[in-house]
């Protein structure tokens, strides 16, 4: 060891009492003095250096009483983030099964910091001491004794406090980054499901969409990035307010608008784990319960084309069976039914907000559907999901995305003839990114191919027909529902704007637009009639409504909430006049 180190490592980083001690000065004190003026010299030399010192010092050690400390290794990882020119040791290490690489600060290693415009120096040491292990070999081990030491200007040090609270809040987001994001999934086809401990297999969750390469309206992007970011912070808020700590997003819009996509950029944003449920592999509401406590905090737990998953929204019409029909459970040969078996509408409810759903944190609930029309409206209702995101057509701020993207251009000579192309016409994303896809390498034959495409999506998609009798029924009931009551329902509003919470308005081409709505607790009164045209502003000042958006109040069961639906739902629904 050069002498320069040698002063660096035993002089110059410690403070000066420490360096005393460790030349063994107050050991030569305590061989000749009696120790009760040993430790007096001791106290007298302390506060003499110390009154040359300019620098308090903080320890923080790896273990506190044989106990992890974790303010240790909060200031490992956000040391260990810190750039300096004047490293030259770092420790780096991997585990098996991860795929990122550990850097930590190597002994006697420094670091300086800056925090509130104070000056901060960090220095890491580990000091080895032997160890005698008592095997049968007697082997001699060392042990090595970590801490970091904090040097602060004795007149800064009020910034402590909140120094150390902001190490611990990035070592956190760090952390979040760091982790190895995994996707499970319940589905029986992947090994014995009955044999594993846990009902979900899972495999390494890598995809690159992220909330920069998804084509969405900037606004509505901006919206839904803040209020993950709010959920993230939002522990004490929730525990404040007395909920629990959960997020509901329902997606829905056509085929290839992004909702896949949007889920993957949600849980590369919180770095969380998605549970990709598949409902039709559920075979009752105890096995969704059991699911749902198999899943782990910091996750995401979708359920896709829920309209599709089971049949909700008939089941709670359905005739109850006579005692005869009923199988009978305690008979050897009885067989549970397929109906009996399978997952209910209230299970699923109680399985997004039931007291299950609080046994753990910061989870994030997103439904998807191509057919929101289809969903029961006890799903819809508030509380359940907290928002609604329309994700629909491609527009042109949405299509300068994919340009962006998978072009690598910011502007184009077409760029005026496709953003007039785009009124009008009905192609999602996906056929978007094809085309770009497809000519990747020559920019301009991409763009002209898409005007040639987006001429020929000038006719909209009709909606499928409905799947069943049941639906038909559900809609007849409705119908029937709708014109009994005619003084509480809503009305066929034609307007082309959207209300911003601001007061501004802002014209929408019709289900063109992606489109938000925060279902929040002060959500929930019934729609009221308005007059053709108008848009309407919730209580809470979210936006909502706009373009030929028809509101239809469900006279259905407990049903005190109406939502929105589009224009091109079944035309027999009623239009709702006053
Ligand atoms: N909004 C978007 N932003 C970026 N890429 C998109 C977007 N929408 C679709 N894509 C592209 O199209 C492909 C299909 O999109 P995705 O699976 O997310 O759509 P979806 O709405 O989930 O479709 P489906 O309802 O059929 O499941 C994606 O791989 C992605 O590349």
């Amino acid at each position: 060891m050069s002498t320069r180190m040698m002063y660096r490592s035993v002089g110059a980083m410690f403070e000066p009492w420490t360096w005393l001690a460790s030349f063994g000065f107050f050991a030569f004190l305590q061989q000749f003095i009696p120790r009760e003026y040993s430790s007096r010299i001791r106290r007298l030399i302390r506060s003499w250096l110390h009154s040359f010192n300019p620098y308090v010092y903080c320890h923080v050690h790896e273990f506190e009483n044989a106990i992890p400390n974790t303010l240790y290794s909060d200031t490992e990882i956000y040391l260990s983030a810190l750039t300096s020119e004047s490293v030259d040791r770092i420790n780096l290490s991997k585990s098996k099964g991860t795929k990122t690489m550990t850097v930590k600060m190597a002994h006697d290693q420094e670091r300086k910091d800056k925090f509130e415009g104070v000056k901060i120096e960090w220095t890491h040491y580990c000091i080895e001491r032997p160890k005698v292990m008592w095997t049968a070999r007697f082997e001699t081990t060392s042990d090595e004794k970590r801490h970091f030491t904090l040097q602060i200007h004795r007149k800064e040090k009020d910034v402590l406090e909140r120094y150390m609270a902001h190490i611990q809040e990035q070592a956190k987001l760090l952390k979040r980054a760091a982790r190895d994001l995994r996707l499970y999934t319940n589905s029986k086809s992947q090994d014995s499901y009955y044999l594993q401990r846990s009902p979900w297999t899972s495999v390494n969750f890598v995809h690159p969409a992220t909330f920069d390469t998804l084509a969405l309206d900037g606004d509505l992007k901006r919206k839904i990035s803040e209020d993950l970011d709010r959920f993230a912070e939002g522990e004490a808020y929730y525990r404040r307010v007395g909920r629990a700590w959960k997020r509901g997003y329902l997606l829905y819009g056509p085929p290839g608008t992004g909702k896949s996509s949007m889920i993957a950029a949600i849980a590369n944003k919180m770095r969380y784990d998605i549970y990709d449920l598949e409902l039709t592999e559920v075979e009752s509401n105890v096995q969704l319960r059991k699911l749902l406590l198999n899943t782990s905090n910091k996750s995401v737990i979708v359920i896709e084309d829920i309209d599709c998953s089971l049949d909700l929204s008939g089941q709670r019409k359905k005739k109850k069976k006579k005692p005869s029909e009923e199988p009978n459970p305690a008979h050897p040969m009885s067989k549970p039914s397929k109906e009996q078996s399978k997952v209910t509408l209230s299970g699923l409810l109680n399985f997004v907000d039931g007291l299950w759903s609080c046994c753990g944190a910061e989870r994030i609930f997103i439904f998807t559907t191509n057919y929101m029309e289809k969903l029961d409206p006890a799903l819809l209702r508030p509380g359940r999901m907290d928002m609604h995101i329309h994700l629909s057509y491609c527009t042109f701020s949405a299509f300068q995305v994919l340009a962006r993207n998978y072009l690598q251009i910011e502007d184009h000579e077409l760029f005026d003839k496709l953003e007039t192309a785009f009124e009008g016409s009905y192609m999602t994303p996906a056929e978007v990114s094809e085309i770009f896809v497809a000519e990747q390498d020559f920019p301009t034959r991409a763009l002209e191919n898409l005007l040639v495409a987006l001429d020929n999506h000038r006719v909209k998609p009709s909606p499928p027909p409905p799947d069943s009798d049941d639906e038909q029924e559900d809609e007849k009931e409705v119908a029937a529902k709708s014109t009994k009551g005619k003084d509480d329902q809503e009305k066929e509003t034609t307007s082309d704007v959207i209300k911003t919470s601001n007061g501004t308005i802002e014209p929408k081409a019709p289900e063109k637009q992606n489109s938000i709505r925060n279902k929040t607790d002060s959500d929930d009164s019934p729609v009221k009639a308005k007059p053709k045209g108008a848009s309407e502003t919730h209580s809470n000042g979210t936006i909502f409504l706009g373009g030929n958006f028809r509101a239809v109040k469900h006279g259905d069961l407990d049903m005190d909430y109406a939502h929105l639906s589009y224009d091109d739902c079944d035309d027999s629904l009623p239009l709702l006049t006053e």
